[in-house]
């Protein structure tokens, strides 16, 4: 049977990031994407120009619509810029059974652009938190999320433990932003208190728009499948380490990064460790 994902997400018209890499990173996985669009940004590889917010109402609308036809394996949650947006999301996911969930909390854009009011921050933690069954932030979003700065690998279980004190299943803690120039490290940690971090060298390149909503969205497609979410975790990062690795070069600021090198590359990447 042909599964189904659906992104809750910003449409990013330089196509590297938002919906875009949602619906790409689906598509390369085999998996039938739907999307509830929140917001349209003016945006390419050099930066974000202008938002565009959908009203509240708009996005319930192409969230039950979705979910009223498809049997939907797994959600996904990225952009989604204002409180009241996040409780209409919140509110259509629990009026319908929420099938898993993989909140990308989407803050700032690469060049520094907000797309997350800060007012927006309590309702995320209050409103769909909750409802995850992975939470995917970045350093910069642990941080805001758990009102604390981040400095030593210590600090990360600390971060974590109090994301997970909302409710939400696991946390992976993405490293992609670390000063570590050889390796790029992500940390998990579930609520039952079981831990891993999984590894892969990194990649010297400019070329990383999208890289969030690339890995989130492939943990999201592996879940749909039933994979999992430790192998779904896993084989997400063998996604996101050949999509980084193959570059497209486009553009003349942080390019994209290439959505249909996995299944041309998954079996010479470089090695994804798991140590627990
Ligand atoms: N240069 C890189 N080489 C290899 N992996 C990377 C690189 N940059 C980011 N990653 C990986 O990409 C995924 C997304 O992380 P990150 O870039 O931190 O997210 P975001 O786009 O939300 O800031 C993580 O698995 C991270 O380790
Ligand atoms: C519409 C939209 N959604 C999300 C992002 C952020 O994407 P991310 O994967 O975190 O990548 P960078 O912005 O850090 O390159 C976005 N830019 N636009």
């Amino acid at each position: 049977m042909t599964s189904v994902a659906l992104t809750i997400a910003g449409s990013d018209s330089g196509g590297g990031a938002g919906i875009q890499a949602d619906l790409k990173t689906f598509q390369e996985l085999g998996v039938f994407g739907t999307s509830a669009l929140t917001a349209v940004t003016a945006q390419n590889t050099l930066g974000v120009h202008g938002v565009y917010p959908i009203e509240a109402a708009g996005v319930t609308a192409q969230i039950q619509a979705v979910l009223d036809d498809f049997s939907v394996g797994a959600v996904k949650t990225g952009m989604l810029f204002s409180a009241d947006i996040i409780e209409a999301v919140a509110v259509s996911l629990r009026n319908n059974g929420c099938p898993p969930l993989v909140i990308d909390p989407v803050m700032i854009a690469k060049g520094g652009a907000s797309l997350l009011k800060d007012e927006a921050v309590t309702a995320l933690k209050a409103h769909l938190l909750p409802l995850a069954t992975l939470v995917t932030p970045n350093i910069p979003e642990a941080e805001v999320l758990a009102d604390m700065t981040i400095q030593s690998t210590a600090d990360y279980e600390e971060a974590a433990n109090r994301i997970l004190s909302s409710g939400a299943k696991a946390v992976i803690l993405k490293g992609g932003h670390s000063n570590d120039a050889q390796f790029a490290e992500d940390f998990f940690f579930r609520a039952d208190g079981y831990s891993f971090t999984i590894k892969s060298e990194r990649i010297a390149t400019k070329d990383t728009h999208g890289t969030g909503c690339t890995f989130s969205a492939a943990i999201t497609a592996f879940i749909s499948q039933g994979k999992s979410l430790q192998e779904a975790v896993r084989e997400a990062k063998v996604f996101i380490q050949a999509a980084i690795s193959d570059g497209l070069q486009l553009g003349g600021g942080h390019g994209p990064t290439n959505h249909w090198a996995y299944n041309r590359l998954k079996q010479d990447a470089k090695e994804v460790v798991i140590i627990e």
